[in-house]
């Protein structure tokens, strides 16, 4: 029987086997709301300032600071500054009525903000020779600056950027319409299993509904993946390979990886197993729970990873090795963010396998298991907002311990 593999070991041979298939990578140009979840192709650099111009951080009245002394002046009121227009100058000894976001007058270098003045509030817009009293203030006070936020030709967002709403909303921020994306890495996706039956479909004895192809699917679209569904393949491994070869016919547009799930372990109709034979592919155990039996190699030349046919295993496999892979070798998507923080709870774990719980993440900041190891907790998945890790030279630890948790 072969050694297990350390995690780290089989997150480097992902790295290695996705290197090839992400090389030059073509881009297309898209409107900025269907680039959502792709990754930035070039570097965008801003064609304008931001903000574009000096603007009120407050509704209030602009002044020229030096206008009011330590204990307050009286101004007059000049024409006021709604957003959206462009101000005359600001005289010396007015104060100019201003709203929230609108252009400073030029001479104007503060702004005081109306519950400071008195009185309180705005003059009637029709009135003549309105008068204000002001406290002092400071130069540059709720004045939001050009450039302030990014100067005009400045690198807003570097290529490789995953783009998610803050993104895209700094794109339009900067009037882009449209942006220049990666192609998505293809991925098809098998899932596999004679009991295997899709979601809305009669559920007969012994059979389960698929729940792996929508979880891996879901989690590569998040990661910018284009994913090509190939349905259940059952376990009769020759209708399996003639999925696998119709997809990966090097003259007919071949998907960039394969991902099945099940039919890597030890049982009697491994089908996963039984149709990579033949083609340069290991099956081997990684020391890790879930996600223990792994399959990594290339059918068709296509890099394949075969995935257990547990559902967290799935989801374990995906975030342990894929999503970590694509980080590194795509720049995108980023990782996850990592916290070390204390257990909710006491946890024993297998010696000699790195065992990832799901757990959530309590309001206090310690994290709570969700359900037992068992790798076809469903449920318990679905109420996890975090993957805890636990080395697997760790057996025991006692409630307050350090752990590290990958926040989902
Ligand atoms: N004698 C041994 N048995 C098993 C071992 C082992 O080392 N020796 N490893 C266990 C571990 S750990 C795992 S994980 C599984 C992996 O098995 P397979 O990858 O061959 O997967 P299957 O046997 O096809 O399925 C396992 C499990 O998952 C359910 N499943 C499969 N596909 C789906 C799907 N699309 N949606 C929902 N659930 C699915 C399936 O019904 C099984 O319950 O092997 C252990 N056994
Ligand atoms: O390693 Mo398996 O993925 O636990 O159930």
């Amino acid at each position: 029987m072969s050694v297990p593999r350390s995690v780290a070991a089989h997150r480097q041979a992902v790295v290695e086997l996705l290197t090839g298939a992400t090389a030059a990578r073509a881009s297309h140009r898209l409107p900025l709301l269907e680039a959502l979840g792709g990754a930035l192709a070039v570097d965008v650099h801003a064609p304008i300032p931001l903000p574009p111009f000096d603007n009120s951080q407050m509704d209030g009245f602009a002044v020229r600071s030096k206008d009011i002394p330590d204990a307050g002046a009286e101004l007059w009121v000049a024409a006021p500054v709604p957003a959206g227009a462009a101000p005359a100058a600001l005289r010396p000894g007015f104060a100019a009525p201003i709203m929230t976001g609108a252009m400073i007058p030029e001479g104007a270098d503060a702004v005081v903000p109306i519950e400071k003045a008195t009185p309180d509030t705005f003059p009637d817009a029709t009135a003549r020779d309105a008068v204000v009293d002001l406290p002092a203030v400071a130069p540059g006070t709720y004045v939001r600056n050009r450039g302030s936020d990014i100067e005009e030709g400045a690198l807003a967002l570097p290529s490789g950027t995953l783009l998610g709403p803050a993104q895209l909303g700094l794109l339009a921020a900067l009037g882009m319409t449209t942006v220049e994306v990666r192609q998505p890495l293809r991925v098809l996706l098998v899932t596999t299993g004679d009991e295997v039956v899709e979601p809305g479909e009669e559920l007969t004895a012994g059979k389960i509904f698929d729940s792996n192809g929508t979880l891996l699917e879901a989690s590569m679209r998040q990661a910018g993946l284009a994913v090509v569904r190939a349905g259940i393949s059952d376990d009769d491994p020759t209708s399996l390979v003639t999925v696998l070869r119709s997809h990966t016919d090097p003259a007919d547009n071949p998907v960039d990886v394969i991902v099945t799930t099940g039919g890597v372990s030890k049982g009697a109709y491994e089908v996963v197993r039984q149709a990579m034979s033949g083609h340069p592919v290991d099956f081997l155990p990684v020391a890790m729970q879930p996600g223990g039996p792994q399959g990594l190699g290339t059918f068709n030349d296509v890099p394949f990873l075969g995935f257990p046919g547990n559902p967290v295993s799935c989801l374990v496999s995906f975030e342990m090795f894929l999503r970590p892979a694509l980080s590194e070798v795509l720049g995108a998507p980023a990782p996850r963010p990592v916290r070390n923080l204390s257990l909710a709870e006491p946890v024993t774990s297998p010696q000699g396998k790195h065992q990832v719980r799901r757990g959530t993440v309590e309001p206090d900041g310690s994290v709570r298991m969700e359900g037992g190891p068992g790798s076809h907790l469903v449920h318990a998945l679905a109420r996890s907002n975090a993957l805890v890790q636990i080395p697997g030279d760790v057996t025991e630890l006692d409630e307050g311990a350090e752990v590290e948790v990958w926040m989902l």
